[in-house]
């Protein structure tokens, strides 16, 4: 028999932003069915007062998760981004405050790699503006500034999950594919590192952008980077918005420096469909804009329902923390027989020792024990048995200074 710390349908799920069914049915077999689902962002004064009570939360790359929403929340076990970027969550805040965050590091990857190649040949032959005019009846049969793409280098920056796949699809198209990339990256096919960006910028007719958002990347690709670019060349950002600087992309744009462009991610994104997007690039001939949709097929939102909320689910339920990107990660078996603590804390000397001895004073056999650190936090899983007191082990484990956390997960007979 299994006692739980709160009975599954207690346990309240609120996913944002659309997050796909399938997120819903693997929380289901899981046991978690009181779940609301949004179809949209939410900004900070409704995520303030829709936050509280909520145990799980769910979101994509537009809700914006701030130390002020995880003061407010105040039930807040475990946050999932059903995305790869995780920029949009204060993670050192999180962590600090004991919440693992997840992530599905490679589940649309591939959607992403789909689409820009199919952007290269769109903007190399200038379909936008010829489609646009024959839906108006015009009719623009030319060659000019039409090309194949055989033969051609795409130089791709930040060559991870997402970069390296566009290389190996490009080639497949007869590309040249050079990268750069801040650390080693092993290339695949005869992809080739270049030393710098100023040097792929210099080579490149086609330039991706595929780094995450962070310091580093903010305003990447400016003025001066996009003055490097040669000549009649393309730029694509399916990355984050802040990476490029929209103002003097339109130049560049306009004045013909740059010949096309597709991108589908800005820095300032609308909530939802009735928000109006705005943007310098609208009205563009040969730029394609599209509303974030790299990710977003069938496929990969299914795959990211399932990993997301698996992940959500096994530490909601066992503890296991394999995955978090803030947090010490854990794989946690499961005993037949016992009772499971979880404590969250600061990481200081001695608490260890003290953990130990709230359990070993009250005749309380320690049957598995886990601790890991990272940075400032400790996060320790104790299974024990013997005839304990749950509530009373709690509250100790609570008063020991430095403590962030301190819960019950289950209890086994
Ligand atoms: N448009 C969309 O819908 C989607 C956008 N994305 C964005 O694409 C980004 C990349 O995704 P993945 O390839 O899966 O990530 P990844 O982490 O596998 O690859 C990122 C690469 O960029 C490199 N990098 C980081 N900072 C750099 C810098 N300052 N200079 C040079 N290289 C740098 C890293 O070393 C790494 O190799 C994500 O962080 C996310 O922001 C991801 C999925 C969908
Ligand atoms: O996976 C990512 O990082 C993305 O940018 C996709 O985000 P989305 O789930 O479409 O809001």
């Amino acid at each position: 028999m299994t006692k739980l710390s709160l009975a599954k349908d207690k346990i309240r799920v609120l996913l944002l932003e659309g997050v796909h069914d399938s997120a819903i049915q693997t929380l289901a077999a899981s046991g978690y069915t009181n779940v609301k689902r949004l179809p949209k962002a939410l900004d900070e004064a409704d995520l303030l007062e829709k936050i509280k009570g909520v145990h799980l939360l769910g979101i994509r790359s537009r809700t914006q998760i701030t130390d002020r929403v995880l003061a407010a929340a105040d039930r807040l076990v475990t946050l999932g981004c059903f995305c790869i970027g995780t920029n949009q969550v204060d993670l050192p805040a999180a962590r600090r405050r004991g919440i693992p965050v997840f992530n599905a590091p490679f589940s649309n990857t591939r959607s992403v790699a789909e689409l820009v190649m199919g952007e290269i040949v769109m903007l190399m032959r200038g379909i936008l503006p010829k489609s646009a005019a024959a839906h108006r009846g015009e009719w623009i049969k030319s060659a000019a500034n039409s090309w194949e793409v055989r033969g051609k280098t795409l130089g791709i920056v930040g060559y991870g999950n997402i970069g390296a796949q566009l290389g190996i699809v490009a080639e497949a198209f007869g590309m040249r594919v050079v990268y750069y990339d801040h650390t080693d990256k092993l290339p695949l096919g005869n992809a080739r590192p270049v030393p710098s960006l100023a040097a792929l910028l210099g080579e490149a007719e086609v330039v991706s952008l595929h780094v995450p958002e962070t310091a580093e990347t903010a305003g990447m690709i400016g003025a001066a980077e996009i003055q490097a670019m040669r000549k009649g060349s393309f730029l694509i950002n399916a990355s984050r918005g802040t990476v490029v600087d929209l103002a003097a992309a339109a130049k560049a744009l306009k004045s013909g420096h740059l010949l096309g462009g597709a991108f589908d991610v800005f820095p300032v994104e609308p909530a939802g469909a009735d928000e109006e997007f705005a943007s310098p690039l609208r009205g563009l001939p040969n730029v394609i804009l599209t509303p974030h949709i790299g990710g977003s097929t069938a496929e990969a939102q299914e795959r990211i329902g399932v990993e997301v909320a698996r992940k959500l689910a096994d530490y909601s339920d066992v503890g296991s923390s394999l995955g978090a990107v803030n947090f010490p990660q854990t794989q946690l078996p499961v005993r037949p027989a016992g009772t499971r603590f979880l404590h969250i804390h600061q990481n200081v000397p001695g608490l260890l020792a003290q953990l130990v001895e709230v359990f070993s004073q009250r005749g309380a056999n320690i049957t598995g024990q886990y601790l890991q650190t990272q940075g400032e936090i400790g996060y320790s899983v104790v299974d024990a048995e013997g005839d304990l007191d749950t509530g009373e082990i709690l509250e100790a484990l609570r008063a020991i200074p430095g403590t962030i956390r301190a819960r019950f997960l289950f209890e086994r007979h």
